[in-house]
């Protein structure tokens, strides 16, 4: 049996980082997918006794661990598919162990919280059992678009259904992408954020949460409200190619928290405010023109409010001005959206200039060396496709 589960990336559209620190936030899923599909191998058919695989098609990286290493490593615990329990320090260490005799590039590294994310899923849900999985995404990696998220969502969704314990309410062979029934989804959460812990550190759980359910959330301090956003929100999403780590932008934003408690004590506080008007502003109906524009001038200036105060944290970047800087020309304004410190950026696109202006901005944001996505925002979380 083939189980598939994609699950999308995702734009925050306010209150990246303040929401760590207990602030609201507002994301919404895209349509940009990572899949993870996974067969389970009897025992012997490969490695001998078998082994646990990951290959990482987009990266060209394939990794095996040996079943009898993994249970040396491991033990026989695992194999629990109900409510999770996080990764304690001593699991991360054998964890670590099993890394050790991999050939990961050193241009590459970064792979290494993902892979220790892939071995605690897999082992905690299915324990030492011989299994392959191949993952595929359309997204950038290491962008601010939740790519962390989403693998840790299709990878969780995948594990969980082959153990068992979840299931789409359809029949036992379906031809097509089903959805989980809210239980179901709220289980594939726990475990994608005990994932998303490893290579975050110190996650809110929006991007897991709007991985998994999709749609328009607004989520403060572990709760999830969703959004009826009645007109389309169009949005130009712009990858500046500078890399980045979201661990570390927390790290700093953190630091920086604790040299000025009540200097970022009130941004966040701003942030939060940002957050909740702009949450309201979304699930305004508009019907006609002045409407529409009134509702997307306010969307624009809450963004362009929150930028500054990504800048007051110290996560913003020159490729990210040089962006802000080139939408402007075009009366547009943009936000970055992730960790920052390079990645993805935000531009609002007002829908009665979208015909005129949308493809210029583009192509001269591509000139700077800049890649631009055009994504569909608001729509499918996770879904799984039985083969
Ligand atoms: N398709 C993938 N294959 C392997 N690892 C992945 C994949 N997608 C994400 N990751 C892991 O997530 C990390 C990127 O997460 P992060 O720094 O949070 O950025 P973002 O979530 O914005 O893309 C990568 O360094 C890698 O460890
Ligand atoms: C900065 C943060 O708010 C979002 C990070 O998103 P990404 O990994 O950069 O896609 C962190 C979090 O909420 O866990
Ligand atoms: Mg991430």
């Amino acid at each position: 049996m083939e189980v598939r589960a994609r699950a999308p990336g995702k734009i925050i559209l306010a209150g990246e980082h303040a929401v760590v620190h207990g602030s609201a936030a507002v994301a919404a899923a895209i349509d940009l997918y990572t899949t993870s599909s996974l067969r389970l191998l009897p025992a012997g058919e490969d490695s001998g006794a078998g082994a646990v695989e990951l290959d990482l098609r987009d990266s060209g990286l394939t990794f095996s661990w040996p079943c009898s290493r993994v249970r040396a490593a491991l033990g026989e615990a695992g194999g629990k598919a109900g409510a999770p329990t996080p990764c304690s320090p001593d699991e991360l260490a054998a964890i670590a162990k099993l890394l050790e005799g991999q050939e990961i590039p050193e241009a590459k590294i970064w792979l290494s919280a993902g892979l220790s994310a892939f071995l605690f899923l897999y082992t905690s849900t299915l324990g030492c059992r011989p299994g392959k999985v191949v993952v595929t995404s359309d997204l950038p990696i290491g962008a601010g678009l939740g790519s962390s998220a989403a693998f840790c969502v299709s990878m969780s969704g995948a594990l969980l259904t082959a153990a068992g314990a979840v299931g789409v309410a359809g029949g036992s062979s379906a031809e097509e992408w089903e959805l989980f029934g809210k239980d179901d989804l709220e289980l594939v959460n726990q475990w994608a954020f005990q994932g998303e812990k490893i290579i975050h550190g110190k996650p809110s759980g929006i991007d897991n949460s709007v991985s998994t359910f999709g749609s328009m959330i607004k989520f403060k301090k572990g709760e999830l409200t969703n959004l009826k956003s009645r007109n389309p929100v169009k949005m130009l999403i712009t990858d500046t190619r500078v890399g980045r780590n979201t661990k570390a932008l927390l790290a700093g934003v953190s630091e920086r928290a604790s040299r000025h408690p009540d200097a970022m004590a009130s941004v966040f506080n701003a942030v939060n405010s940002i957050s909740e008007e702009l949450s309201s502003v979304v699930e305004l109906a508009a019907e006609d023109e002045i409407a529409i524009t009134s509702r997307e001038d306010k969307l624009a200036e809450l963004m362009g409010m929150n930028q500054g105060l990504l800048q007051c944290m110290g996560v913003s970047h020159s490729s990210i001005e040089t962006v802000l800087r080139t939408t402007l020309k075009y009366s547009l304004v943009s936000k970055l959206t992730g960790a920052g410190g390079g990645g993805c950026v935000l531009t609002l696109i007002p829908t009665l200039l979208a015909h005129t202006v949308l493809e210029k901005v583009a192509t001269e944001l591509e000139s700077h060396g800049f890649r631009c996505f055009k994504v569909e925002v608001g729509g499918r979380g996770l879904q799984v496709y039985r083969a």
